[in-house]
């Protein structure tokens, strides 16, 4: 549904984070709040909603503060399958496979977390990145 051009607009494929900030905002989501699925909409909307964002941005703003640079380190388990290239759209670009039921994840399994290397990972491998960490001095505590 997230991808749905009819309901996002042409660029509904593009991961363009700025869409809820300027006017594809009011033309889109405010004009169909149904359009949007993680929380729902209407009267039984979550009701955490507002105490999620408030918890995850804490949490990620907090992560960027230790750390000066976050790249995906693709690993032969989480990369799509070839041929995923042949296909359109962002299926020919995507760099790992996510799972998806109502929305989409990075899938993890148990055995990976135990294990401190890649063997072993199941299929799908979750979504592997390299940070570099800012210099102890610079930590905001
Ligand atoms: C990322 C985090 C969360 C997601 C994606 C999420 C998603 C949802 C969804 C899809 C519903 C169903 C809405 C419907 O039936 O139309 C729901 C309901 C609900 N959520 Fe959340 N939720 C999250 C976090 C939270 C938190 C942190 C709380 C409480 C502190 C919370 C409390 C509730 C309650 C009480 C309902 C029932 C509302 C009702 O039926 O009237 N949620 N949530």
């Amino acid at each position: 549904m997230h991808r749905r051009t009819d309901l996002w607009g042409p660029d509904a494929l593009e991961f363009d984070p700025d869409r809820w900030l300027d006017e594809r905002m009011q033309k889109y989501v405010l004009r169909n709040p149904y359009i949007f699925l993680p929380f729902n909409a209407g009267p039984r909307i979550c009701l955490g909603q507002n105490f999620a964002y408030n918890q995850m941005s804490f949490m990620l703003i907090r992560l960027l503060q230790n750390f000066s640079a976050i790249a995906l380190s693709p690993e032969p388990a989480m990369c799509p399958p070839a041929w995923w290239a042949e296909k359109d759209g962002r299926q020919a670009i995507e760099r790992f496979k996510p799972r998806h039921h109502l929305t989409l994840y990075a899938h993890v399994s148990p055995s990976d977390m135990l294990s401190s290397h890649l063997i072993g990972f199941s299929s799908q491998g979750g979504m592997w990145v390299k940070m570099e960490a800012v210099d102890d001095a610079e930590v905001i505590q």
